[in-house]
C-alpha cells in the first residue's frame, strides 16, 4: 500500500469504528432486555460525559450546574410534549436551545472570574434552580416528578424507552456527539479551549478573547447536556428532581477523571469504567463500596489522565522512537541548521513604518511606583533594547503596552491610536505580540498545535465554522498546518513537532513560543528576556532571528540581562532603574555611562 492508500485506509477506519461498534452493540444486545437497558443508558451518559468532559476536560471550567442544566433538558422537552402538545423532535430541539441559552447566561456575568468562584457561581446557580423547578410543579412535577412521558415517534414508529428502537435513537444521537467532539478536538475550538485551561493570557496573546471561549464552552457543552437530559426522560419515562441531585453529579466527576479528564476518548473509557464497576460491585454486594474505592482509587493515583492518559501512553510507548523524541533536525532530517533569515522572510513584508509612542506613564501596585512618569518610543525596522536591574520595572511596562496591567497615568498609542484602555487580545490584534518571562506554552498541546494557535485567533474561521468542520475550515487548518510547520522547520523544531510541549527542555518552550508570536505576522514583537534558560548557541540565534526581523519591517523590543546579547541585537537601548528612565542611545555609548554602571552595581553615580 503506498502512503495515500494508507492514509485513505486509516480515514476510512477512523470514520466507520463508531458506528460499527454501536451497530454492534445494539445487534448483540437485541432480545436481552438488561443489556439492551445497559446499552442505552451507556449512550445517553457518553452524551452528557462528553459534555462535561468538554467544560471540565478541556476548558478547565468546573461546571457544578451541568447536572441542574442536565435536568432542565429533561424537564424542559417533557413539559413541551405534554402541555403544549408538540412533537418530541421539536420538543428536543428547544430545550437543547433553552439549556445551551441559559448555559451562556450563567457565563456571561463572570467573564473576569477565577476559577473558584467561577465554579462557586455555577454551584449557586445549580441550587437555584433546582429550588425554582421544585416549586414550579406543573414544569417538574415537585417532589413526585413525572411519570406520564410521551414516547417519541418516527414515521409512525413508536421508538419507547427500554425498548430495542429507542437504543437506536440514542445510538444515532451518540454518534453525532462524538463527531462533535472529534470537530471540537480536532480543530482551533479544542486547541483554544486547552489554551483556556491554562489560564486566559495565552488566549489575549494570540488574539482570542478568554471571555468569549468561556462562552462557548458553556453554550456548547449545555447544549449536549440538554439532548443527554431529553433523552434520558424518554428513556426512563419517570423524572424526578432526586434523578438530577448531587450524587449524580459526583458519579459524572468520576466517568470523567477515571476516563481522563480533557482527552479524546475520555468519556467512552469513563461510561465503560463505572459500567463495569457497577457490574462487578452486583456481583459481590457484601464488598461493593470497598470495591468501588479501591478501584478508583488505584485508578486515579496509577493512571494520570485517567484510562485514557494511560491508554496514549501505551500507544506512544510503541510508537516509532524518531516520532517520539525525534532529534532537532528539520522535517527532512537533513540535520540542517535553524535558518532565522528564512523565518524572517516568510512571516513579514515591507510595510508602512508604524510606532509605538509611550508617554509620562506611571503604573503602581499599591505603594509601589513600578513604572514611573517614563516616556519612550520604538518602530517598526528597529531592535531596542529595555534593560535595567531586577525590579526596574521592564516587564511591566511591556505589561502595560500589551494591557496586561493597569495604569496610574500616562499615555501609550500606535501610529497615534490609543492603546490605553483597549483589551489584549484587540491589541494583539492591532499588530502588538509579546512573550512571557516563563514561556506560556500549553503542555499537553504539540509544538505544532502550540503554533497553530496563533492561526486560530488572529484570522481563524470561528467557532460555528470550526465546530461544524466547514470546508472553509478544513482549508483554513491546512494552510495554518503549513505556516505552523514552516516556521518550526526554520527553527529546526520540525522534527519534534507531534510531540508534548511539556516533554521539551525550556530552550524548545522559548522558541515555541517566539514561533506562536510569529505566526501572527505581528508589527511588533516584545521578548521579555528570550535568552532566559537557553544556551549560548542559541542565543546567538535569537539574536540573529531578531536582527533578521527588524531588516523585515518588524519592531522588537527586547528585554534582556544578558549584555552581549542586547549588544548584538538592539539598535538602541533604554535603561531603567527603579521604574525611572535613566538613559537611552547606541548599547556602546549607553554601556559606558557611569550612571548605568552604577545602577548594575548598585553603587551610587
Ligand atoms: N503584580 C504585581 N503586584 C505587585 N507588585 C508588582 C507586580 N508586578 C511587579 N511588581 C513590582 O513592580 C516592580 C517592577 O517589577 P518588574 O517585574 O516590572 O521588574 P523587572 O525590571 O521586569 O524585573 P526582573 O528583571 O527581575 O524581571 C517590582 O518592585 C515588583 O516587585
Amino acid at each position: 500500500m503506498n502512503t495515500m492508500q494508507k492514509v485513505a485506509a486509516s480515514a476510512v477506519v477512523r470514520h466507520l469504528a463508531a458506528p460499527v461498534v454501536l451497530v454492534v452493540v445494539g445487534l448483540a444486545t437485541a432480545g436481552n432486555d438488561y443489556y439492551l437497558h445497559l446499552a442505552t443508558a451507556a449512550g445517553i451518559a457518553y452524551i452528557l460525559t462528553a459534555a462535561f468532559n468538554l467544560i471540565y476536560g478541556y476548558a478547565g471550567i468546573f461546571n457544578l450546574s451541568i447536572i441542574m442544566t442536565y435536568g432542565l433538558g429533561a424537564f424542559t422537552s417533557v413539559y413541551l410534549e405534554v402541555h403544549y402538545g408538540v412533537s418530541f423532535w421539536l420538543a428536543l430541539l428547544v430545550a437543547v436551545v433553552v439549556t445551551s441559552t441559559l448555559s451562556v447566561l450563567v457565563a456571561l456575568p463572570s467573564k473576569s472570574l477565577g476559577e473558584l468562584f467561577l465554579a462557586i457561581q455555577t454551584l449557586a446557580f445549580a441550587l437555584a434552580l433546582g429550588e425554582i423547578l421544585l416549586s414550579w410543579e406543573e414544569f417538574s412535577g415537585g417532589t413526585i416528578g413525572i411519570y406520564i412521558i410521551p414516547s417519541p415517534s418516527l414515521f409512525g414508529l413508536e421508538l419507547i424507552g427500554g425498548y430495542q428502537e429507542f437504543y437506536w435513537l440514542t445510538a444515532v444521537f451518540a454518534l453525532l456527539t462524538f463527531q462533535l467532539m472529534r470537530n471540537v478536538h480536532r480543530s482551533g475550538t479544542g486547541r483554544k479551549l486547552v489554551a483556556l485551561r491554562e489560564g486566559p493570557r495565552i488566549l489575549a496573546s494570540v488574539g482570542v478573547s478568554p471571555g468569549q471561549a468561556r462562552l462557548v464552552a458553556f453554550g456548547l457543552s449545555g447544549m449536549l447536556a440538554g439532548l443527554a437530559g431529553a433523552l434520558y426522560a424518554h428513556f426512563q419515562l419517570v423524572i424526578d428532581l432526586d434523578t438530577f441531585s448531587f450524587h449524580r453529579l459526583v458519579a459524572l466527576l468520576l466517568a470523567t477523571i477515571l476516563g481522563g479528564a480533557g482527552y479524546f476518548f475520555g468519556p467512552v473509557f469513563g461510561v465503560l469504567a463505572i459500567l463495569v464497576m457497577d457490574e462487578l460491585s452486583l456481583v459481590t454486594s457484601q464488598a461493593q463500596d470497598l470495591i468501588y474505592g479501591v478501584g478508583i482509587l488505584v485508578l486515579v493515583v496509577a493512571t494520570r489522565g485517567g484510562i485514557a492518559g494511560a491508554f496514549q501512553r501505551l500507544v506512544a510507548r510503541f510508537t516509532p522512537a524518531r516520532q517520539r523524541s525525534g532529534p532537532l533536525t528539520t522535517a527532512s532530517g537533513s540535520g540542517e541548521q535553524r535558518n532565522p533569515q528564512r523565518v524572517a522572510e516568510q512571516l513579514a513584508e515591507e510595510g508602512p513604518r508604524r510606532q509605538v509612542t509611550v508617554t509620562d506613564l506611571a503604573v503602581s501596585f499599591g505603594g509601589t511606583r513600578a513604572v514611573d512618569n517614563v516616556s519612550i518610543t520604538f518602530a517598526t525596522g528597529e531592535v531596542v533594547g529595555l534593560i535595567g536591574p531586577n525590579g526596574a520595572g521592564k516587564t511591566t511596562l511591556l505589561n502595560a503596552v500589551t494591557g496586561d496591567v493597569p495604569t496610574a497615568a500616562g499615555a501609550i498609542s500606535l501610529d497615534g491610536d490609543r492603546l490605553l484602555g483597549r483589551r489584549q487580545q484587540d491589541i494583539v490584534r492591532m499588530g502588538i505580540s509579546r512573550t512571557f518571562q516563563s514561556p506560556k506554552v500549553i503542555p499537553e498541546l504539540t509544538l505544532l498545535e502550540n503554533v497553530m494557535l496563533a492561526g486560530d485567533g488572529l484570522d481563524g474561521p470561528g467557532w460555528v465554522n470550526e465546530v461544524l468542520r466547514t470546508p472553509g475550515s478544513i482549508r483554513h487548518d491546512r494552510r495554518s498546518r503549513e505556516r505552523a510547520m514552516a516556521l518550526l522547520d526554520d527553527l529546526s523544531l520540525a522534527g519534534r513537532a507531534d510531540q508534548l510541549v511539556g516533554d521539551q527542555p525550556y530552550g524548545v518552550q522559548r522558541l515555541v513560543e517566539i514561533a506562536r508570536n510569529l505566526m501572527l505576522q505581528p508589527s511588533f514583537l516584545l521578548l521579555d528576556e528570550p535568552g532566559a534558560g537557553l544556551t549560548e548557541f542559541e542565543r546567538a540565534e535569537v539574536a540573529e532571528v531578531v536582527r533578521a526581523l527588524s531588516h523585515r519591517q518588524i519592531g522588537v523590543v527586547l528585554v534582556d540581562h544578558n549584555l552581549s546579547l542586547i549588544n548584538a541585537a538592539c539598535d538602541r537601548v533604554y535603561v531603567l532603574d527603579s521604574g525611572r528612565l535613566i538613559a537611552d542611545g547606541p548599547p556602546a555609548e549607553v554601556f559606558a555611562r557611569q550612571q548605568v554602571i552604577s545602577a548594575y552595581l548598585g553603587v551610587p553615580g
